[in-house]
């Protein structure tokens, strides 16, 4: 330990375990975080990472174990035990007003009385000294999801924590957004600080943290120092075997292959002032191949998965047409019955029902496409044929759950996301249109849900990507496109498409700076 303390420990965790049902999601969990230290915690999606740190925070009760801070046994009854004691956090999924400024949404968190002004100032000086700009009177709906991240760290910041949990952070930044969160951090280690930092992108944790924690199956399986591993051995260890590297062949004279999903000067008005107008979009996706959009998130791509998907419906038929049919006017499920499948970002209440079970929110995705396998005579539901897809997707996708047959609910984040993907990619679509396919996803399992959208193009699908991560883009893509202001790029084919072009498009340079030898759209 040095003389101010940091090296000493802060956390100490022994034991701990909690059980849901039969499943023990932590099973005797150790832990030590010092004072000072960048500590990742590790694991594939339902190693039980949420779980641990949701008892750390006080939001669920262990069974059994012990928590001691700076030497003391603690029991963290509730949230506000956790921030009494100097443990703050960032959730992953932001719980803002957007009709709010920064400093109301912050003077709700706050239990005293403070006046808006001096939240406003304290959050102001807070912001610029830790290199997060933020106007504490702009408007949560006008913000980037960059700069809403920004207000969750802040308010977590003001209440002056020792120990600093954040949950996949960089999972919804650019890459220079992301390098401004490593300097802040970086910056509160210095102070002494110290940060509980969940991901599963491995590279930047080898980049930024001094230690780390891998559980698999609910227990710890290794402590080590991620600086002295490469990304493959931390993913070994989490998955416990090798992770295959994603494959993409080339795709030969596509510009041939017959176009199935069509966008023909799709535009939009904006539906509320925080949603963005879409411009004009024109894009082609054919048989056999994936295309790729990026772009900094707020940037239409919600408003594009809407108007594509059916959830809003066009003026004009003609602007979207699947395999040849106008589809503008019809409803999602006629656009499934076209042989379209859609994946939303939002994996609960949107891509599935938090209280049904995975059958019931199969049967439910899939009644009308999928009549004749799942209606018998009379309308009667055919329960066998449903529990046997159930069952395929889960084995399929290996997702990993607490029951046969579980309530979506009760799933983790990545793997809740397998079984949706799963559970479109079964029925051999046409078209598939995904948004953030492996968002908040292991590894290994991303690896896999990559591998079956070029599987399902390489079978003669068209198959378009919505993602924010560009490594991800670069590895599935034969073409890229970036959304930037509601405007869509031309598509950038691969052998001219590089990070830089693309980053540049993301940041809003002019298209005919660096797309001069663009694809054609159809
Ligand atoms: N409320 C609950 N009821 C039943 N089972 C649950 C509940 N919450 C979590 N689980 C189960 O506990 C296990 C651990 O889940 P947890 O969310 O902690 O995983 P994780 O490591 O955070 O995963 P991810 O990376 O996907 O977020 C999973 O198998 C999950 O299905």
């Amino acid at each position: 330990m040095s003389a101010d303390g940091s090296g000493a420990n802060l956390l100490e965790v022994r034991g701990l375990t909690k059980i849901f049902g039969t499943l023990k999601a932590c099973d005797g969990v150790d832990l030590t975080i010092r004072k000072g230290e960048i500590h990742a915690l590790l694991g594939e999606n339902g190693a039980g990472k949420s779980t641990l740190v949701k008892m750390l925070f006080g939001s669920l009760e262990p069974h059994s174990g012990e928590i001691r801070w700076n030497g003391q046994a603690v029991k963290i009854g509730s949230p506000s035990v956790a921030k009494k004691l100097g443990i703050g956090m960032v959730f992953q999924h932001f719980s803002l007003f957007e009709a709010l400024s920064a400093a109301e949404n912050i003077a709700l968190s706050l239990a005293d009385q403070t006046p808006i002004a001096t939240i406003a100032a304290k959050a102001q000086a807070l912001s610029y000294s830790y290199g997060l700009p933020l106007d504490p009177y702009s408007l949560v709906g006008d913000l980037s999801v960059g700069e809403r991240q920004r207000i969750e760290i802040i308010r977590c910041l003001l209440q002056n924590p020792d120990l600093i949990i954040l949950d996949e952070p960089t999972s919804v930044l650019t890459p220079q957004e992301a390098d401004r969160l490593f300097e802040t951090l970086e910056r509160l280690r210095a102070e002494g600080k110290s940060i509980l930092y969940i991901s599963h992108r491995l590279e930047e944790v080898k980049r930024l943290c001094d230690a780390a924690t891998v559980m698999r199956h609910g227990k710890v399986v290794a402590h080590t120092d991620p600086r002295q591993e490469t990304a493959a051995s931390l993913a070994r260890l989490m998955v416990g075997s090798e992770v295959h590297a994603v494959v993409r062949a080339p795709v030969e004279g596509i510009e041939k292959a017959e176009a199935l999903l069509e966008i023909r000067h799709l535009s939009r008005r904006p539906a509320t002032p925080f949603s963005m107008p879409l411009k004009d979009i024109s894009l082609a996706v054919r048989a056999g191949e994936v295309i790729g959009i990026a772009g900094v998130a707020g940037n239409g791509q919600g408003e594009f998965f809407e108007a594509v998907s059916g959830e809003v419906l066009q003026d004009e038929a003609d602007a979207i047409r699947i395999r040849g049919n106008s589809a503008g006017r019809l409803s999602i499920t006629s656009r499934r019955m076209l042989g379209a499948a859609f994946v939303p970002e939002e994996r609960l209440g949107h891509g599935a029902a938090p209280l049904m079970k995975l059958s019931e929110n199969l049967f439910l995705s899939r009644y009308a496409t999928d009549r004749k396998v799942f209606l018998g005579a009379g309308g009667l539901v055919k329960e066998s044929a449903v529990d046997a897809a159930t069952q395929r997707i889960v084995e399929e996708m290996d997702v990993r759950k607490s029951a046969r047959d579980p309530e979506a609910a009760a799933l983790s984040g990545g793997n809740l996301q397998k079984f949706i993907i799963g559970r479109e990619l079964d029925r051999r679509p046409a078209v598939m249109l995904v948004n953030q396919p492996t968002w908040g996803v292991d590894a290994g399992a991303a690896a896999k849900i990559r591998q079956s959208l070029i599987e399902l193009a390489r079978n003669g699908s068209a198959v378009l990507v919505i993602s924010q991560d560009l490594d991800e883009l670069f590895e599935i893509s034969d073409a890229i496109a970036v959304m930037h202001n509601g405007e869509l790029s031309r598509p950038l084919s691969r052998a001219e498409a590089t990070f830089e072009k693309i980053g540049l498009l993301m940041g809003g340079a002019e298209p005919g700076h660096v797309d001069h030898d663009a694809r054609e759209p159809a």
